[in-house]
């Protein structure tokens, strides 16, 4: 048995800031999503509308230009910014100051793509959540490793986390792999499974809650999200991986017994977000 630390609603409950009587869209925290790639918008569709529900005042998705009606049809409460390139991100440029940002749902892996995330990360200061394809390419060029903002959030599932690190032989490995790597890069990774468990150099966190209606489409991109938009609402990276895995995964267990499990899709668990934040008031 490896230690680490229950994520459940105690420790939840030392780092829940609720909603300021005062505040304002304008300093609720401003998110940018960047991702979306010809048949993969969903994906920011998704994660952006759960920033928007996880409390962020100000939502932003950097598309390319095919996403443009996508995202501004789905989800008319986010502003959409868009690539030159019609299916893929080629140019990531903007003149709006996000608090955080999330990239990588449904990006991709083009040349041109890839290239354009090298010229973003050397220029980029905002907190990061890097996810799904960032993740794969990162993967394939791993001195940009070094280029990353400290504390930035990693969220791989298994098989981008053995992208990452390379093949482990036994779990012991893998926490004993992702632990170096953490502390190697500064960087918080979320080690997306069943149960998903956080690495912060060398604490393990190990989520409570979540079950298998989670194995869907999309659950992922949901996440990058929530943590992203907690990430821009002022929570430190440790405390916005935390409460946003948490969070998560009890959207599913407050859902499935009106859902099933064969049933819940990525949407309902931002659907259930409003029932799984007011359990922490
Ligand atoms: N509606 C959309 O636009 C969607 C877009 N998506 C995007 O599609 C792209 C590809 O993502 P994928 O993750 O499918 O592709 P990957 O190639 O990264 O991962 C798929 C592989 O990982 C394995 N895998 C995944 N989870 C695992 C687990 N828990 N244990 C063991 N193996 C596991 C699978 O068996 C498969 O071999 C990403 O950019 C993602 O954001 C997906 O999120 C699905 C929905
Ligand atoms: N059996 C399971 N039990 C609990 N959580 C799960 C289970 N299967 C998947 N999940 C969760 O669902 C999410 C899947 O993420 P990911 O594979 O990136 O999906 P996608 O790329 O389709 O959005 C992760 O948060 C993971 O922990
Ligand atoms: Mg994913």
């Amino acid at each position: 048995m490896i230690p680490s630390i229950p994520i459940d609603k105690n420790e939840m409950l030392k780092y829940y800031k609720p909603i300021a009587i005062d505040t304002h869209k304008g300093i609720q925290g401003h998110a940018l999503i960047i991702g979306g790639s010809y048949g993969k918008i969903g994906a920011v569709c998704l994660s952006s509308k759960a920033a928007l529900k996880a409390g962020c005042g100000l939502v932003t998705a950097f598309v390319p230009r095919c996403g443009y009606e996508i995202v501004q049809i789905a989800i008319p409460e986010v502003m959409v910014l868009t690539d030159v390139k019609k299916k893929c991100i080629s140019n990531i440029s903007f003149d709006i100051q996000p608090d955080a940002i999330g990239i990588g749902p449904g990006i991709g892996q083009d040349e041109l793509t890839q290239k354009t995330f090298l010229k973003f990360l050397k220029n980029n200061k905002a907190p990061l959540v890097i996810d799904a394809d960032a993740l794969n390419i990162l993967s394939k060029n791993k001195a940009w490793f070094l280029l990353l903002p400290s504390r930035s959030i990693l969220t791989p599932h298994p098989k981008e986390l053995e992208r990452l690190i390379g093949e482990w032989n036994s779990e012991e490995e893998k926490f004993e792999k992702t632990i170096s790597f953490s502390m190697q890069y500064h960087v918080v990774v979320v080690m997306k499974g069943a149960p998903t468990h956080i690495i912060d150099g060398q604490t393990i966190y190990k989520n409570t809650t979540g079950n298998p209606a989670l194995a869907t489409a999309g659950s992922g991109d949901v996440l990058t999200g929530i943590i992203t938009s907690l990430l821009a609402q002022g929570y430190e990276p440790l405390q916005a991986a935390i409460l946003g895995v948490y969070l998560h995964g009890l959207t599913a267990d407050i859902a499935v017994p009106k859902t099933g499990f064969q049933s819940f899709v990525a949407s309902d668990i931002i659907d259930h977000l409003g029932a799984a934040f007011l359990s922490l008031e």
